[in-house]
């Protein structure tokens, strides 16, 4: 259920070997076994680390196409020729994969939320690779041991709501559900906002259960075209003011299938990269964020590696700005 990290998995350019001004990525992750005991962040350190959510047992049990289950090894594919531009303080680990075994898609969720809690614990901050959209889920489960204390605010980027009844079976289509149902037993708040609805993508009774949920949401006509960015970018400074912490979930299928064809559920209507980018750099500014995860990446439908490497350039620059914070 758990893979360490490879550097197998880390290949890319080499324009030096000993020449700091051009490394690479690949030349300065480090290696994170979360098998054993986890080291402490040192305090004048600031750790990265991507984990790997290896799974698409919800996509198949949501009647998508699967593949998902390739997404991280793609996803480091296209992150290990970046240009190192980060402060020597700044650190990225790779901690490994978690595996999804037997179709058993609630012990790999369980099993993600205890590494991602551990991460937590000793001050890392969490890059989380899907994987299917159940990978929120999982996330949750780590996430819920850190904010106990705290108000949660989960931000979505996503052509669906993913508030599916799991009454039959749990899905990649019904994480924020679960998160909600787990939330109110708890007697806290369910704070949720989605950017880049669908309308023809969920059915009626996902937008009575979003009411009744009180999700924020923006449709994605109200997020195409730069005269948006001011309106959605105040939107969104209310929604951080309401709250402590922030989990990021970016599902690929916001964005047009132009720029997005590897995915499983294909958006042609999608938002361009731009303004995830804007918003996201936003909610890392804000000092609030304490995890994200980018989630339904499906190599076996990209096309030149362009799904990944739109969701590589999002983490780019998510820890560039995470970073000064
Ligand atoms: N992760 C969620 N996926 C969407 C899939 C929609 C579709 O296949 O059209 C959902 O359940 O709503
Ligand atoms: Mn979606
Ligand atoms: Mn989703």
């Amino acid at each position: 259920m758990y893979k360490p990290a490879s550097k197998q998995a880390w290949k890319g350019r080499t324009d030096a070997h000993d020449e700091e001004l051009e490394y690479r990525w690949h030349q300065v992750i480090k290696f994170l076994d979360l098998s054993g005991e986890v080291p402490p962040v040192p305090d004048t350190k600031i750790a990265f680390v991507f984990l790997g959510f290896c799974c698409d047992e919800g996509v198949r049990r949501n009647q998508g196409r699967t593949g998902a289950v390739d997404g991280p090894a793609s996803l480091r594919s296209a992150m290990a020729s970046f240009a190192h531009h980060l402060p020597s303080k700044v650190m990225l680990y790779d901690a490994g994969d978690v595996l999804c075994t037997n179709q058993n898609l609630e012990e790999a969720q369980e099993q993600l939320g205890r590494k991602v809690a551990v991460l937590l614990q000793h001050g890392y901050r969490p890059l989380v690779l899907g994987g299917g959209h159940e990978i929120a889920f999982g996330h949750f489960l780590g996430l819920e041991q850190a904010t106990v204390k705290q108000r949660l605010g989960i931000l979505n980027f996503d052509a669906h709501f993913d508030l599916r009844s799991y009454a039959r079976q749990s899905s990649s289509g019904t994480p924020f559900l679960q998160i909600a149902d787990k939330l109110h037993e708890q007697g806290k708040e369910f704070v949720y906002n989605c950017i880049g609805i669908q309308q023809q993508g969920n059915t009626r009774i996902l937008f009575h259960t979003a009411e009744k949920l009180q999700v924020q949401y923006t449709f994605a006509e109200q997020a195409q075209g730069h005269h948006t960015f001011p309106v959605l970018q105040e939107q969104l400074q209310v929604w951080l003011e309401q709250v402590e912490a922030v989990y990021l979930t970016i599902d690929l299928d916001v964005f047009s299938a132009a720029y997005a064809p590897g995915v499983s559920a294909v958006n042609v209507l999608g938002l361009q990269p731009g303004i995830v980018l804007q918003l996201l750099q936003q909610v890392a500014a804000s000092g609030k964020l304490l995890s994200l995860d980018v989630a339904e990446l499906n190599p076996a439908f990209d096309t030149d590696n362009r799904t990944a490497k739109l969701a590589a350039g999002l983490l780019y620059h998510a820890v560039s700005e995470w970073a000064k914070v």
